[in-house]
């Protein structure tokens, strides 16, 4: 897919121009996500603007989800009666037009998890973000070599599988910091910064759904600069999960413009 966004500036005052909007329009993002992520997702969206509700059962998707702006699912904590809901939500958001974005966890470690998943995607995602090893799984459609929720692979050699996954699926498949490279390592130190930047697209997307491939670059580059920035001031894992939730919450354009590490995707 081809972008209309080429060089870094251009990049960072795109993504400041979507936070900005993310911030006066507060849009409510519907999250069917796992119970170890609800916290930090709920959290982050909120420093970033948006408005989380947490609703995932099944007798109230079809009130509800006609009235988020966008939808993230997240198959975390999998089930069998959470997997209905789910394609309810997602059909529901097809027929309203409204984004919805998939977050593949530990894709290849289960063959239920990986048709749900595989079932998902034949939903028509706007956007896939997952880590290297959850899109090469679901690029192959195989089970593979598995670390449960952490990635076995590193993000680079999943960029093969995630263009061929782009391409069967039609849609934007983003692998942990490809193409969007701030961050540090430190943030997978963290239960569900994956999960938390998922979201954030999700978000992104609801004020930006013709520009699903640029929402999806800021909302990764941003999460990364807000770890960046709580690194300065965090001793480990937990201080660095409240000081980057403290920095996405004060980001400000100077830093956003001059921190920004986004290339051509
Ligand atoms: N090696 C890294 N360098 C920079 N940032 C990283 C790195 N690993 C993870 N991150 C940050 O953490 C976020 C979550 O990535 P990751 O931990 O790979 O996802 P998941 O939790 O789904 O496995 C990324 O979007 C990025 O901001
Ligand atoms: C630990 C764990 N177990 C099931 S879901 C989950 C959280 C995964 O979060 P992330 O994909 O962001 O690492
Ligand atoms: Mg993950």
């Amino acid at each position: 897919m081809e972008s209309e966004t080429n060089s870094t500036e251009d990049w960072a005052s795109r993504a400041w121009n979507l936070l900005s909007k993310l911030r006066d329009q507060s849009p409510l993002v519907q999250c069917i996500t796992n119970f170890v992520s609800m916290d930090l997702m709920a959290n982050t969206l909120l420093s970033a603007g948006a408005s989380p509700a947490m609703i995932h059962s099944i007798e109230e998707i079809p009130d509800f989800t006609p009235h988020a702006r966008s939808l993230c699912i997240n198959v975390g904590t999998l089930s069998p009666d959470w997997l209905p809901a789910m394609k309810a939500a997602a059909e529901l958001a097809s027929q309203f037009g409204k984004p919805w974005v998939l977050d593949p966890v530990a894709a290849g470690a289960s063959g239920f998890r990986l048709n749900a998943c595989l079932e998902l995607v034949c939903m028509k995602p706007t956007v896939i973000r997952g880590n290297g090893s959850e899109i090469i799984a679901l690029s192959k459609a195989s089970l593979g070599d598995s670390k449960g929720v952490d990635s076995f692979h590193e993000s680079m050699d999943a960029v093969e599988a995630a263009k061929s996954l782009a391409k069967a699926s039609g849609a934007i498949v983003a692998v942990s910091v490809v193409g969007a490279y701030n961050g540090l390592p430190m943030m997978q130190k963290i239960t569900a910064t994956g999960c938390a930047v998922t979201a954030l697209i999700a978000a992104f997307v609801a004020v930006d759904p013709l520009h699903a491939l640029e929402a999806t670059a800021s909302a990764l580059s941003i999460l990364g600069i807000a770890g960046e920035l709580g690194m300065d001031m965090a001793k480990g894992p937990a201080s660095l999960r409240m000081h980057l939730i403290d920095s996405l919450y004060g980001l400000d354009q100077a830093v956003r413009l001059s921190r920004t590490k986004i290339t051509s995707l």
